[in-house]
């Protein structure tokens, strides 16, 4: 089995709900965001999926949270968009367009500072 990571990133805003404390207030992250998938087998040209394409469809999903205001947005109108929900969020919409039979999104980390981070793994 091949594990493969890629970073990348987006600028939000966002506040969280049921919370007490600062961060209940709206405020703004330079998210961080890791990917990894796990690929059983490698192509002709020796890769499991190209980096190139995991970037793509990873900031295809990231564009629907680039410089939004995260509580508005569909996704997290149930759920406070905590690192970990928008961790599970970009893991379930990468399965969907990511998982085929060789390639499968393997855990998905969101960074919210240098500091503090939270990661999505399927159970
Ligand atoms: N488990 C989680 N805890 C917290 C989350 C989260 O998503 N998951 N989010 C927040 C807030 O969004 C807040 O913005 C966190 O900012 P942070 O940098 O941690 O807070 P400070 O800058 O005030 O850091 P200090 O070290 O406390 O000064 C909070 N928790
Ligand atoms: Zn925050």
């Amino acid at each position: 089995m091949y594990y493969l990571t890629i970073h990348t990133q987006f600028a939000a805003a966002h506040n969280l709900i049921h919370y007490q404390g600062d961060c209940e207030n709206l405020h703004g992250h330079n998210w961080k965001v890791e990917v990894t998938v796990t690929a059983k087998e490698l192509d002709k040209a020796g890769l499991g999926i190209d980096f190139k394409v995991l970037k793509r469809e990873t900031n295809k999903q990231l564009d629907l949270l680039d410089h939004k205001y995260l509580n508005d947005l569909p996704a997290f109108r149930e759920s406070s968009p905590s690192s970990e929900n928008i961790a599970r969020f970009l893991y379930e919409q990468l399965q969907g367009v990511l998982n085929d039979g060789n390639v499968a999104v393997d855990k998905v980390t969101v960074w919210e500072s240098d500091y503090a981070c939270a990661s999505y793994v399927a159970d």
